[in-house]
């Protein structure tokens, strides 16, 4: 590690009672021999939104993620470590910025450790799937089948041969995966179909992905999209969680480029996540698009940390 991992969000309240600790009283700072656990590794990044037109400010998520998750309580067995930032500088730095981000999430997972990235915009997203791609190809598999599942309002399938960006992830990677030989399975819960476009929608079904919409989570359905998500589970070997926070109801997340007048919310959110949790096929997982600048009484960060909380829970 070429600097000393800045530790300074990580602070709160302290209780006096035994057994009482918080995730700030928890986290160490990862070392090159720590034992497995799940490793934080922020990506301040601002070019993808801006490339695609949004509103800066997600460059400052991972400190104010790290600020919203260190006063939580503590209820894990397993550590946690903060493994460090890594900066994007301005625009033309975006691919090589995903590039060390890819690394480092790859050496992570090589040494055991379950990755958690904190962006940064949702070009987050093709820095995660190469890192992931990387430790799959070091590790010698042939043709794995990797599911991505993002949580999002938008299914993030521009085309990337116009200009790269926070909405063109998932086209990257299937492209990418098109060069490997690989399946591309993306599963994509929590769009809204006043956000995205018809060619969006179209490149959606070409590439096969599993849709459902904000307006799919009615209670009466909550148990069919579970079952969805089961069976695409079934179909992949490894899985990448991914969370656009503006997937939540700008009630819930109004810190983001842009927030959601519906939305899905944390409580409907919940069993997803806690299914992708416990499949024992989560290698590594993102939240994408916290923008402090734009949110009301951290209401987004803690959000994210609970969402953080939640899928940690071992
Ligand atoms: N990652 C964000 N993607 C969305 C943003 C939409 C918007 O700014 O309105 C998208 O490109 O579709
Ligand atoms: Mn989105
Ligand atoms: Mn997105």
């Amino acid at each position: 590690m070429a600097n000393a991992i800045d530790m300074s969000a990580w602070a709160g309240r302290e209780d006096p009672e035994a057994d009482s600790l918080r995730w700030h009283q928890a986290i160490q700072p990862l070392m090159p021999d720590s034992p497995p656990g799940v490793a934080l590794l922020g990506f301040a990044c601002d070019a993808g939104v801006a490339r695609n037109k949004g509103r800066i400010g997600a460059a400052k998520g991972p400190r104010a993620l790290r600020r919203a998750l260190a006063p939580l309580a503590w209820h894990r067995q397993a550590p946690a470590y903060d493994a460090g930032d890594v900066t994007c500088h301005g625009d033309t730095d975006m691919e090589a910025a995903q590039a060390r981000l890819a690394e480092r999430l790859a050496a992570l997972m090589a040494s055991g450790q379950r990755p958690i990235a904190l962006g940064g915009g949702h070009e987050i997203a093709f820095a995660s799937w190469s890192g992931l791609a990387r430790h799959l190809d070091a590790s010698g598999e042939d043709k794995p089948r990797v599911g991505i599942i993002n949580l999002d309002a938008h299914l993030d399938l521009r085309d990337p041969a116009h200009v790269r960006s926070s909405g063109t992830p998932f086209a990257q990677i299937a492209e990418a995966c098109e060069a490997r030989g690989w399946p591309f399975r993306y599963a994509c819960l929590g769009v809204s179909r006043a956000a995205n476009t018809r060619a969006l929608f179209n490149r959606a079904r070409e590439l096969g992905v599993l849709v459902r919409e904000d307006r799919d989570f009615q209670p009466t359905r909550l148990e069919a999209i579970q079952r969805d998500l089961e069976r695409f589970m079934a179909r992949c070997d490894h899985l990448y969680l991914t969370i656009d926070l503006d997937v939540l109801p700008a009630a819930e997340a109004p810190g983001v480029s842009a927030p959601a007048a519906r939305g899905v919310t944390l409580a409907q959110l919940e069993p997803l996540i806690e299914a992708v949790r416990d499949s024992g096929k989560l290698r590594l997982a993102d939240l994408a698009e916290l923008n402090p600048d734009h949110d009301i009484d951290q209401r987004t960060a803690r959000s994210a940390a609970r969402l953080i909380h939640q899928l940690t829970l071992d």
